[in-house]
């Protein structure tokens, strides 16, 4: 901590952790003048008290888990002192191994509000530059740009980190760049569900610029693009579990918050037609899909996680440093075979025929402003478990006092057709056999039920299939097999996230 011999501006003492210091400069005190238009340092005057300063810029703790760079001036008497101090706060700052220097930077123009540029150079670039990080900026062209750029061009080994400026969806193409690179350096099948996947070294950090930032605000606490730049500067970080979705043997894709099936599925789906809405097409779509109600019938298979500490009905919350996830996480260290790939283990596989609403798997909270305790209050971000919430078919009236509860103090799983899993893995398969002509189409963009519904105006039934969204990303196949194999046995990325704030 910074304090002693030398005082601030106002006379009062000030300490400042060097773990939270952006940078230090010294300052011309009595230089204020202008010569030949450059800045010109002055003789002391020996009537200042204290003729020499240097300005600490630093991280300060704002309200709602917001973080702001301050300034505070120190002064002192004799300038080698000054000297002296600004040059151990240099060395000091250089020893801190955790902070990034270099930084690959993936901005998508056209997420949320299409802000994405306009807050990267005016509220994060410039803070970076204060912290003497250097940057690479890429504005994505096209969707997945930065996930093939990731994967196959990017000069990884120049960097300390990647940040993207945008929503899940970015970060999701982070992710999948990074984590398929990673293994297809190791010679790892993506394919096969059981494979046990390599973890990627670098860090991912977000910038929020997206239309639900659920991934930032479930980290961070808040959606907010300077605290992130901040946390990034200091080089937090927080492990995340990641889950892999397989169809029949085949990689889909991977998962960090949501997959949900019927609601947000059809929720997602339709609000990507209005996507010149901006953010405002989930309230849209969300209404639209709340007024059709349609449920969809199939069986869910899991293996819940009985092995660890923590369940979904907890009162404690996943925050830095969080006891459950260590320990969880020990369980899965080098040494130790998983348990839930033993025999023993796997022979807990629990089924559950029904008709559903929703069928949603959260990988952490899924906070964010919407509902900022999110779809799962106590999911932990880095247990190697997911959340697995199923809702039946109820009434509409039912089924809108389980989505308000979101939004107040009252357990939304606390209600008699909900009812929620701490899963290892678990499947879907949805009653009636998807053909792969049926994919297609829904591949190609044409949905399926709305030409049935077309043909049978008066039909008031169900379409057999829903989508999954994931992390934001519709996914056509029905059926699918997820693991969440994440743990920091299996550690796949980490992410920059503050520490003792959320
Ligand atoms: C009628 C009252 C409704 C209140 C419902 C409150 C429940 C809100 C829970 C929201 C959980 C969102 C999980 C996040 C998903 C994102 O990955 C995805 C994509 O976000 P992006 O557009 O990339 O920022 N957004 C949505 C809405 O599917
Ligand atoms: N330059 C681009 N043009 C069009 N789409 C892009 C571009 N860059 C990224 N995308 C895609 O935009 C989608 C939404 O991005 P995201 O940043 O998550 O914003 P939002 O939160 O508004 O959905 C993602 O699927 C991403 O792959
Ligand atoms: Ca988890």
């Amino acid at each position: 901590t910074l304090m002693a011999s030398v005082v601030p501006q106002t006379g009062t003492s000030h300490g400042v952790s060097v773990s939270e210091i952006l940078a230090v400069r010294e300052l011309d005190v009595d230089s204020e003048t202008k010569d030949d238009g450059r800045w010109q340092k002055m003789p002391q005057k020996s009537t200042e008290a204290y003729p020499y300063a240097f300005t600490v810029s630093y991280v300060e703790r704002a309200w709602q888990h917001r973080w702001r760079c301050s300034d505070v001036t120190f002064h002192c008497l004799e300038g080698a002192l000054c000297q002296q101090w600004v040059q151990t706060i240099r060395e000091q700052l250089t020893a801190l191994t955790s902070r990034p220097k270099h930084l690959l930077v993936y901005i998508n123009p056209y997420g949320g509000k299409q802000q994405g540029e306009r807050i990267y150079e005016q509220k994060v670039a410039p803070l970076f530059t204060l912290a003497s990080i250097s940057t690479h900026v890429i504005v994505t062209e096209h969707a997945n740009h930065a996930r093939d750029h990731l994967r196959t061009e990017a000069e990884l080994k120049k960097y300390d980190g990647v940040v993207c400026v945008g929503g899940d969806g970015m970060f999701s193409e982070m992710v999948h760049g990074l984590v398929s690179r990673t293994q297809r350096d190791n010679g790892v099948d993506q394919n096969s569900p059981e494979e046990k996947l390599v973890p990627c070294t670098l860090r991912i950090g977000i910038i929020p610029a997206g239309s639900t930032d659920c991934i930032c605000y479930a980290t961070v606490g808040i959606n907010d693009p300077v605290t992130s730049a901040l946390h990034i500067i200091v080089g937090d970080a927080q492990p995340m579990d990641v889950c892999s979705v397989h169809h029949n043997n085949t990689f889909l894709r991977y998962s960090v918050s949501l997959l949900g099936y019927g609601f947000y599925g059809d929720v997602l789906a339709d609000s990507e037609r209005k996507r010149w809405m901006g953010p405002a097409r989930y309230d849209f779509s969300g209404f639209k899909t709340f007024l059709t109600h349609h449920y969809y019938e199939g069986t869910v298979s899991f293996l819940p996680a009985t092995d660890i500490l923590g369940t979904p009905r907890d009162k404690t919350r996943c925050r830095a440093g969080c006891f459950i996830c260590q320990h969880n996480g020990q369980l899965y260290s080098e040494d130790h075979q998983p348990l839930f790939l033993l025999p023993e283990y796997k022979g807990g596989w629990r089924v559950i025929r029904g008709k559903f609403l929703a069928i949603n798997a959260a990988s952490m909270s899924c906070a964010c402003p919407r509902s900022p305790k999110g779809l799962s209050p106590a999911a932990h971000l880095a247990d190697g478990t997911t959340d697995l919430i199923l809702v039946r078919k109820c009434s509409r009236f039912n089924f809108l006092r389980h989505l308000l509860r979101h939004t107040s103090k009252y357990d939304q799983f606390d209600m008699n057709f909900v009812e929620v899993h701490r899963v290892r893995r678990f499947r879907f398969t949805p009653r009636y056999c998807q053909s792969d002509s049926e994919l297609d189409l829904r591949e190609n963009g044409k949905r399926l039920f709305s030409q049935i519904c077309r043909d049978h105006p008066a039909c008031s039934c169900s379409p057999a299939y829903s989508s999954w969204n994931c992390d934001g990303e519709i996914l056509p196949h029905a059926a699918i097999e997820v693991g969440c194999v994440t743990t920091p046995y299996n550690l796949l990325c980490k992410y920059t996230v503050h520490s003792e704030s959320i």
